[in-house]
């Protein structure tokens, strides 16, 4: 399935220059992680990919499908970067409660929000409450929301913020786990923790891409003379240098 943002132009205020000024982008196979400094507009990228907002010029398609229609919200999967508990909903419950806002019903979004905390490794914490729960806990529920409804598309919005090292590793597991058809577009600050694992990285800065291909292509930025276990991390700092942008 393939996600297109194509001319899309989108601001949060009118009296303001656009974040994403005729943007276009193809999310490609496999797991893209996406890069950039503060405020480069990979959640804005994410969230129209998602459909949660509309650009103001373009469009956004899933094979040439427009965004918004029920086939595409139940295919693309979101998860924002602030998850917000619900006290009154255990983690089950609000996994569910994605699940049917996605067109599930009741009845298949109870089950398979059980089996997606479980992938989430969160069995122990079914019925806890959303509010109980620690920072990188109720992210791993964001996750689960993301599983739940079996999306072709998961766009992740700095997923492994504040989770420990342990967690992190059960997230790559889940993302390794994840089935080829798959496509997964992945921001994140933690550029050493996700390289190896993905298919293509893409960097934005200034709300535009400004690197764009395989992980192999990426790693070619590395300086000579790097540290072991350092490369993504000079290679994102080399390529930012490159371009004039201080990391
Ligand atoms: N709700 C909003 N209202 C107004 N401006 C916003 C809003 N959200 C984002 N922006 C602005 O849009 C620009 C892009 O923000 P965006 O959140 O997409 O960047 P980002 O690359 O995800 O940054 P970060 O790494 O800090 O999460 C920034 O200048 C930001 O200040």
């Amino acid at each position: 399935m393939t996600l297109e943002l194509t001319n899309c132009t989108y601001g949060y205020r009118r009296w303001k220059p656009p974040v994403l000024r005729d943007f276009s982008y193809t999310l490609p196979e496999g797991l893209t992680i996406l890069l950039g400094p503060n405020g480069a507009g990979k959640s804005t990228l994410l969230k129209l990919g998602a459909s949660v907002t509309r650009p103001q010029r373009g469009r956004v398609t899933l094979d040439g499908s427009p965004a918004g229609t029920a086939p595409y919200r139940r295919a693309v999967a979101w998860m924002p970067q602030d998850i917000t508990p619900m006290p009154t909903l255990t983690a089950r419950e609000y996994v569910a409660y994605i699940g049917w806002l996605k067109g599930m019903n009741r009845t298949d979004a109870w089950k398979q929000a059980r089996k997606a905390l479980v992938r989430v490794n969160l069995a122990d914490q079914v019925d806890s409450r959303t509010n109980r729960l620690s920072g990188g806990q109720l992210r791993r529920v964001g996750v689960a929301g993301a599983l739940v409804h079996g999306a072709r598309i998961l766009l992740l919005d700095e997923p492994t913020a504040g989770m420990d090292p342990y967690q992190r590793r059960v997230f790559r597991d889940i993302l390794r786990g994840l089935t080829e058809d798959v496509r997964v577009l992945l921001s994140t600050h933690d550029v050493a923790d996700l390289a190896e694992e993905a298919d293509h990285v893409t960097v934005m800065h200034g709300g535009g891409v400004i690197h764009h291909g395989n992980t192999g292509t990426f790693l070619r930025h590395t300086p000579p003379g790097t540290l072991e276990g350092r490369a993504a991390e000079a290679a994102y700092t080399e390529l930012l240098r490159s371009r004039g942008v201080a990391a």
